[in-house]
């Protein structure tokens, strides 16, 4: 058995229900553990192209909006200066998980990951093992998430009135990890206008529960959008999709570095895969003795050309050869006369 049918288990039996009081209808779909993928949706019925995978009334997004209309809004539309949206996205999932059965996305919670494996989640020991590009893009994760909780502390501090328990009990590095986690892997892109209670960096993420099961193939095209006459996120597919198959999305043209980095995982056979040269192995193949390293390596990183250089399946990458290019050049070559 290469996928097990679990849409009988009482939590997604609890999340369907749920879906459905929000406007949710879901005709053949079924959430399934699939031997390769893991936890993905199947179809019951075959799909051309063209047709509609999913549509997901607004009712059940989590966005912006459904933060600033919980008790955090007045919270968020006082505090200065203003938290960024994906701040005010952890809180609002780190809160509604602390509120357990009183939560009113306790179903959805519910089947949400436990834990993840992007790098960030990783012990330093493993972390030690990736490739240089990657480990380097890794450890730069994780000081991204670590910086985003030491200047949330205040905030969340500022919550305390709504919380029995200490803020920083709940509100600790492990929770926004896995919230971090849970809006870095799971939303889509929905761009909502800026406001003035959130900073200036770009409102453009919703949870999606139950499209959010769709598993990433970078051999499928899809259509995503909302769809302002339905009021629904849609997703159609331009490949076929037999019954009983997994469903697959695509996440974007991303390259395995990107999919373990955002997601957590690496797709097989992606035409998209490249190999990262880094920049100091780079180098250890030009002659250390040439005069105009130094001006070659800095007008590189002025014109940002030292890192994502690659070789995909086509052969090296543009960024490549405009830097094999540059430090190739003879002495005449870089500064002519
Ligand atoms: C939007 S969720 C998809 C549903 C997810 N598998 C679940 O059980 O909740 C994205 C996450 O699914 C996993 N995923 C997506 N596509 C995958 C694939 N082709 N192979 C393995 N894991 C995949 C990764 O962990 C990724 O971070």
């Amino acid at each position: 058995m290469d996928r097990v049918n679990c849409s009988h288990k009482l939590e997604y039996i609890k999340f369907r229900k749920w879906l459905k009081d929000r406007g949710f209808e879901d005709s053949h779909l079924r959430p399934a553990e699939f031997w390769d993928t893991g936890r993905g949706l199947m179809t019951t019925k075959t799909l051309q192209a063209g047709d509609l995978i999913i549509s997901l009334p607004e009712k059940c997004l989590l966005t912006t909006d459904t933060v600033l209309s919980s008790c955090l809004g007045e919270y968020i539309m006082k505090w200065k200066p203003p938290v960024s949206p994906l701040t005010a996205l952890c809180t609002f999932l780190i809160a509604e998980k602390h509120a357990g059965e009183k939560s009113l996305w306790k179903p959805y919670l519910d089947v949400l990951p436990k834990t993840y494996s992007c790098p960030v989640c990783l012990e330093h020991d493993v972390v030690s093992l990736l490739p240089e590009p990657l480990r380097k893009k890794a450890q730069e994760q994780r000081t991204k998430v670590h910086e985003l909780y030491i200047s949330s502390k205040a905030f969340f501090s500022s919550l305390q009135p709504l919380f029995a328990e200490n803020t920083e009990t709940i509100f600790n590095y492990s929770a926004l990890e896995w919230a971090w986690c849970t809006i870095n892997t799971r939303t889509i892109y929905m761009k909502h206008s800026q406001r003035k209670c959130f900073s200036l960096e770009p409102d453009v993420y919703a949870l999606a529960p139950y499209l959010d099961l769709l598993n990433h193939s970078p051999n499928v095209q899809v259509k995503a959008a909302f769809n302002e006459q339905t009021r629904s996120y849609e997703i159609r597919t331009n490949s076929l999709c037999k019954k009983y198959e997994e469903v697959f999305i695509c996440y974007g043209p991303h390259d395995n570095q990107r999919l373990l980095l955002e997601y957590g995982f690496v797709a097989m056979d992606n035409p998209h895969s490249s190999v990262y040269v880094s920049s100091a192995t780079l180098l250890k193949y030009f002659p250390p003795l040439d005069k105009q390293r130094n001006a070659k390596v800095s007008i590189l990183k002025d014109h940002d050309l030292l890192e994502n250089l690659t070789f995909g399946w086509d052969g090296p990458s543009w960024r490549l050869l405009t830097a094999l290019k540059v430090l190739s050049l003879g002495a005449d070559e870089l500064f002519p006369s």
